[in-house]
């Protein structure tokens, strides 16, 4: 009999967050899946904004079983004052221009985990996280968006996936950008996040979640994350129950 030598590879366990409820056959189906985070949109420019108290209505049947996101893009604290006070949410994603300063206050006013996005287009932009090391709980690499798009995320757009390869960052990371049912896997095993974010990729209009198709993505990530490679990205805390 041969015997195995050396470490045995952990297997890979990543966190899966579908974004952009709306509706409660998608919030039905983000929890059916066994999805982590569940995110709802908080900016109106988009097709997935929500006021807030529709946001909580939704969010009922998710707290406890997935972390829920807020999603804002540079908003104010009046904004957040409501989201934090109507929704209460899990995890902030900031999703716009916020600086490291804002960052920081927004952790310390609301005393929440904070997900700041990075939009990507080249290996400069990768960069850019490195200022958000001591301030964020969480980086999440998202496509750059063009220039006059109406919101800078939320657009089926993909960037480079090899621009994350080998990222070795002193916190977890979460990938989004043009993820689908289809690509995911290839994403995972050439970027090794910790978690990785859909929301056009799982949709049959802009606005509309398939329930079909976050099934199929929540089980692409799974089938992958049984393959045995170690984190690049590392593992997002487990979520307590
Ligand atoms: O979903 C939106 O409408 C949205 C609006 C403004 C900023 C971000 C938004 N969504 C986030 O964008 C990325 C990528 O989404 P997609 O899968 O390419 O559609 C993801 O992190 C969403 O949370």
């Amino acid at each position: 009999m041969r015997e195995v030598q050396g470490p045995v590879p952990e297997p890979y366990s990543i966190q899966v967050k579908i974004c952009g409820l709306t509706d409660e056959a998608a919030v039905a189906a983000t929890l059916q899946a066994g999805a982590d985070l569940a995110g709802f949109v908080f900016f109106p420019p988009s097709p997935r904004h929500l006021a807030t108290g529709r946001a909580a209505e939704l969010a009922k049947p998710l707290r406890g079983r997935a972390r829920i996101v807020a999603l804002t893009v540079d908003a104010d604290d009046r904004a957040f004052d409501d989201i934090c006070t109507t929704l209460c949410p899990d995890l902030l994603q900031l999703h716009g221009d916020e600086s490291p300063k804002r960052v920081a206050a927004l952790k310390a006013r609301y005393r929440l985990p904070v997900m700041k996005m990075i939009a990507v287009r080249d290996v400069a932009d990768i960069e850019r996280a490195r200022a958000y090391f001591d301030v964020a709980d969480r980086i999440l690499f998202d496509a750059k968006a063009p220039p006059g798009a109406s919101r800078p995320g939320g657009l089926g757009l993909s960037f480079d996936w090899r621009l994350l390869a080998g990222l070795d960052l002193p916190l977890p990371f979460m990938l989004s950008g043009g993820l689908d049912p289809d690509t995911v896997a290839t994403a995972i095993r050439i970027a090794r996040p910790g978690a990785v974010d859909v929301s056009s990729g799982v949709e049959s209009a802009p606005g509309r979640k398939d329930p079909a198709a976050i099934r199929s993505f929540v089980d692409a990530v799974r089938a992958v994350g049984r393959e045995t490679v170690t984190a690049g990205g590392g593992a997002l805390e487990r979520i307590p129950t």
